[in-house]
């Protein structure tokens, strides 16, 4: 121990220019090797993560796989995508998925707006015809992905539904975990100011932390906090904060990298939680982890801010993060019309890609909702924790578009990336359903004018300003083989 403390002292002697000099040029050489075994050990997922986190140059878009393009186009850029006709229409199965036999005018009649702006928005970004089929490709058998699976209308309900009503109480969420979330949820707080029915004056409107500043058992917190207040704002907790001090904090994730290399040296600390899951390398598979414990230094932020804070909920089972299982003992009630939506896309492709699953036996057992700001991703992993492998994971896209990297058994097979956009419907079944996977960038500029606020539907402004700097994402799995669950449907 003492050597190693003599070790860190300063040089007794004085040194020269001269040695300056070569230990200045020794310790570059050195960086430099660092550097080019670092880039030698990257593997080819890892490459392509970066390629798509890097903000200068930005990445070339054009080079991911969009399945909403003509269909010449597709195929003759992606000879090994196969397209098929799904079994059943989706408006067959369920009129959740928004009525498509119905025109563009339909549509927009089904959302309330009807006039010529919003028929001419809708049909200039939504073609029905494209959800009338399933599409693969060889190099992924199992993915199965039907573009424009949701209507406008049909999207509108769902993203509602993961903003006010999925977002609360019993599902748990990343917010549990700092604040004293109250039942009624942090949209519904939200909504409360923003209808002006109460004002930031009201310091019931301020969602508590858990940990005090001087408990000395807090300060390991999510570390995309990095925005957080400071300790002298924390003094103040049972009050409402300095209005301007919270305009100044944006409530924001930290920025994701500007160049590949500063990813390199400064990994994303955004969203761990979800690389634990995965069994990334820096928590071994089958390492128990201990629960995180409430941070001091969180910010207690306007309830529109915070509710920018929500990353994931749970839905059913619910998840233990750090050991990457579930809790068979907290089945929260699953919205029912989320198990006819699952259920629904796994009838619609029954018998397609040769990894068919029976939809009888098909039931929602547990669910993630993904809440993404614009800067936030979601590094490879594979979801790995459900009994049943058998059984597909069906997963919807809501707001911004976003670059989805498919890649293989291992982080060594060169990802596809896939441009996932606003009401699509990704499958993965087969060996898919055991492949790496992430979502490295969030596409600024990609929200569909639809979803955006129009003059004709103000009780939309609420959600459009949300979307405006988000994607949603809501992903279902069964757990268990058939037949071996507590039913849990609300
Ligand atoms: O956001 C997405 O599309 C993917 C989400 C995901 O992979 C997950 O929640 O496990
Ligand atoms: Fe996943």
């Amino acid at each position: 121990m003492a050597s190693n403390a003599d070790s860190t002292k300063p040089l007794q002697k004085p040194i020269s220019n001269r040695q300056r000099k070569q230990l200045e040029r020794q310790a570059e050489r050195n960086r430099e090797l660092a550097a080019q075994r670092q880039a030698t050990t990257r593997t080819p997922f890892r490459e392509a993560e970066l390629a798509f986190l890097a903000r200068l140059p930005p990445p070339d878009y054009s080079k991911a796989l969009n399945f909403r393009l003509p269909r010449e186009e597709l195929l003759q850029k992606n000879p090994k995508v196969k397209i098929v006709p799904i079994t059943k229409k989706l408006d067959q199965i369920s009129p959740l998925f928004g009525l498509r036999s119905d025109t563009a005018t339909a549509t927009a009649a089904a959302a309330g707006t009807v006039n010529e702006r919003v028929e001419e928005v809708v049909e200039n970004e939504w073609d029905s015809s494209l959800s009338e089929y399933a599409y693969m490709h060889d190099d992924h058998p199992g993915l199965i992905y039907i573009p424009a699976g949701f209507t406008p209308s049909a999207q509108k309900e769902l993203i509602r539904n993961c903003l006010a009503k999925y977002s609360r109480h019993p599902n748990k969420s990343n917010l549990d975990t700092h604040y004293i979330v109250p039942d009624e949820g942090v949209w519904q707080l939200h909504e409360k100011v923003f209808k002006g029915e109460t004002t930031l004056e009201d310091p019931s409107v301020f969602v508590q932390k858990r940990a005090k500043v001087d408990d000395q058992a807090a300060g390991y917190g999510s570390d995309d906090d990095s925005d957080d207040e400071d300790n002298n704002n924390s003094k103040d907790k049972h009050g409402p904060p300095d209005a301007k001090k919270h305009k100044e904090s944006n409530g924001q994730a930290a920025p994701a990298p500007k160049s590949a290399t500063e990813a390199v040296s400064k990994p994303s600390s955004i969203r761990t939680l979800v690389p634990i899951i995965a069994g990334s390398p820096t928590v071994p598979d089958g390492v128990p982890k201990a629960d995180l414990g409430p941070s001091a230094t969180v910010p207690i932020l306007p309830p529109s801010q915070l509710f920018r804070k929500m990353r994931w909920i749970t839905l059913g089972y619910q998840y233990h993060w750090p050991s990457k299982t579930y809790h068979f003992d907290q089945n929260a009630p699953f919205p029912s019309e989320l198990c006819e939506l699952s259920k629904g896309v796994v009838e619609a492709i029954e018998g397609i890609g040769g990894y068919s699953y029976p939809s009888k036996d098909f039931v929602a057992e547990a669910g993630v909702i993904n809440y993404y700001q614009l800067k936030d991703r979601l590094m490879g992993h594979v979801d790995r924790s459900e009994l049943n492998k058998t059984a597909p994971l069906v997963s919807f896209s809501f707001g911004h578009s976003c670059i989805y990297l498919l890649g293989g058994p291992d982080r060594e097979t060169a990802p596809t990336p896939i441009l996932l956009q606003s009401g699509d419907i990704l499958v993965m079944t087969g060996p898919c359903r055991a492949a790496f996977h992430g979502v490295p960038r969030i596409i600024e500029d990609t929200l569909p004018s639809y979803l955006q606020k129009h003059e004709q539907e103000p009780g939309w402004d609420i959600c459009a300003d949300y979307l405006a700097e988000a994607r949603i994402n809501l992903n279902i799995r069964q757990v268990f083989p058939p037949g071996q669950a507590t039913p849990s449907q609300a």
